[in-house]
């Protein structure tokens, strides 16, 4: 089954033969694959650090696989590779190194950048959280009355938001202490919604930006400024007197770029965490935006989760590329995207911790591999661009699977599950464990999509011959399994790191700039531009086009303007 046309206009030696090749494989099924030589399963696998990729239930065979690496040696990915983690300015549009990486290398190593050691820095950031962070956690860093904080606030959006968010709801079974909620909307139910029940007292709001310049991101500090002001009894919230500003700073932190932005916001630059622009926000839970998930799992807990991201760094910086479990990863998205014409990709991980865990990676590939131009402005030559989407098993199946099973459309999905759970219960009659039937559940699924049922298969067990092809299991639908010990703080920094190398690979085998994001400005800038017209005192007469024009005019209507 393919969508349509692939979508290749890419003619280097690489993409033809694949091209060639593919219109072989296209019509093999995964049954054959699997039938004609019974070593796949254990053989198309492959380990980064704790992480067991299985992917022999791909529609590839091992001409495939030599194929697809000789398109990353083609466009050079191992080169791409070492420019970025050297600290090459390879973020040309920005003029930036692109140095996630450098976030987690350990303590004593160095990486020179324009002649500055950036991992003294890294360490230097990483130990004033771990202070702020323990002392907030024994109760030493109280609030403006003298009590404990017990819930901590992460306004940030984006970057800023999806990671501190995601992480937090992944560990929450290693969280102790404090109560972490995230506002990040610029819909103001958000934020009601988020600081209801929470006393202004025993509340630390952590504002986390990047530019600092984020209007969602400092509409809502201000919201929640005003919030703790009012909560603490000043009369005029408004007014930040040095007795507020001394109120503010034992219930604000900052994490952000820009140090004299944070102070002109009021909060104390003591209470600032940096971080450096070779980080994007996309890429940036595992630097001082990551304070909340620190505050929450504790410092030891934080440095595990920077361990785990070093440990895949490691394997996809030296791994031959043939058993580099991102680059393999991201050869079979191109296989998909490129030459069967998929249009996206489910991530279906089997752990309700990671919920977000789909939410966040859309920003990381989408954020980064969505352009239309290469590296260099011309246009691109194939599409780009993975659409993650999905929901935690066993829910999905009982939503969606049915379109991934027996609808027309092709869709590779990423199964991720975990061999022990942080917690588990019983089943209803006691005999066995909730884990292992989340876990029976995951692998049904894999093998149903790829090897389904056949019309005959459904024959045989009697069924009336008008439903047979309604009941029909097509199969021949591709996933990669994805299997952990167990969701720790580390094994969670080892998946972060895989998908960020399996979207850095397919910028590279795409030609274009992953780490900058111009497609975002003009919508920003043209909200700032309309907001007078929605609340000005007359009504526009032509805002530039038939549509939003009416539209605007409606609005005004309704809110009787
Ligand atoms: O951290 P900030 O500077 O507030 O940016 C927050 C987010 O907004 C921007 O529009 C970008 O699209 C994101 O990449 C970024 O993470």
């Amino acid at each position: 089954m393919t969508n349509g046309q692939p979508h290749v206009t890419d003619e280097t030696p690489a993409w033809a033969a694949l091209r060639n090749h593919y219109d072989v494989i296209r019509d093999v099924h995964l049954r054959t694959l699997f039938a004609d030589d019974p070593e796949r399963g254990g053989r198309l696998t492959v380990d980064a650090a704790d992480l067991h990729l299985d992917y022999s239930k791909h529609r590839v065979d091992e001409e495939t696989l030599d194929l697809l690496a000789s398109l990353a040696e083609e466009r050079g990915v191992a080169q791409h590779r070492d420019a970025m983690l050297r600290g090459d300015r390879i973020n040309s549009s920005e003029d930036r190194s692109v140095l996630h990486t450098a976030l987690r290398l350990p303590e004593g190593s160095s990486l020179v950048v324009d002649g500055v050691d950036v991992v003294p820095e890294v360490h230097r950031v990483l130990r004033s959280m771990g202070r702020f962070a323990e002392e907030v956690r024994a109760g030493d860093r109280r609030g403006h009355t003298g009590k404990r904080i017990e819930a901590v606030v992460n306004i940030g959006i984006g970057g800023s938001d999806l990671g501190p968010v995601m992480t937090y709801r992944a560990l929450r079974s290693h969280a102790d202490t404090v109560d972490v909620r995230f506002i990040s909307n610029a819909d103001p139910a958000d934020a009601v919604a988020r600081l209801h029940g929470l006393d202004p007292e025993t509340t630390l709001v952590i504002v986390v930006s990047k530019t600092f310049s984020t209007i969602e991101t400092l509409t809502n500090a201000t919201a929640a400024r005003r919030w703790l002001l009012e909560g603490l009894g000043f009369a005029d919230a408004e007014q930040l007197t040095d007795e507020a500003a001394a109120a503010v700073s034992k219930h604000f932190a900052a994490v952000s770029t820009h140090e004299d932005r944070v102070r002109d916001f009021g909060i104390d630059p003591a209470n600032m965490f940096g971080f450096w622009d070779w980080v994007g926000g996309r890429y940036s839970v595992d630097s001082a935006v990551g304070l909340s998930l620190m505050l929450a799992i504790g410092s030891e807990g934080f440095h595990q989760f920077l361990a785990g991201f070093r440990a895949v760094d490691e394997h996809f910086a030296t791994a031959p590329l043939r058993r580099n479990a991102p680059v393999i990863a991201a050869l079979l998205g191109v296989w998909y995207t490129n030459f069967f014409g998929s249009e996206s990709k489910a991530v279906l991980p089997y752990s309700n911790d990671l919920k977000r865990f789909p939410a966040y990676l859309q920003q990381l590939t989408m954020e980064s591999n969505g352009k239309s131009v290469r590296a260099d402005g011309t246009p691109v030559r194939s599409s780009t661009g993975e659409i993650y989407w999905g929901e935690p098993g066993t829910n999905g199946q009982h939503a969606f699977y049915q379109l991934l099973h027996q609808g027309t459309r092709l869709i590779p999905a990423d199964f991720i599950g975990f061999v022990e759970p942080n917690e588990d219960l019983p089943t209803a009659d006691g005999t066995e464990k909730m884990h292992d039937l989340l876990m029976s559940n995951l692998f049904a699924q894999s093998k149903v999509l790829a090897f389904g049922k056949t019309a005959d298969e459904i024959r045989a067990e009697g069924t009336d011959e008008a439903l047979v092809p309604h009941k029909v299991m097509p199969g021949n639908r591709p996933s990669t399994t994805i299997l952990a010990p167990r969701l720790t703080p580390s094994v969670l920094g080892q998946l972060i790191a895989l998908y960020e190398h399996t979207v850095f690979v397919q910028g590279v085998i795409w030609g274009i700039d992953s780490f900058d994001q111009w497609g975002v400005e003009l919508g920003k800038q043209q909200a700032i531009e309309l907001m007078p017209a929605l609340t000005g005192p007359d009504s526009p007469v032509d805002l530039g086009d038939s549509s939003t024009t009416a539209l605007v005019r409606r609005y005004r209507a309704g809110r009787g303007r």
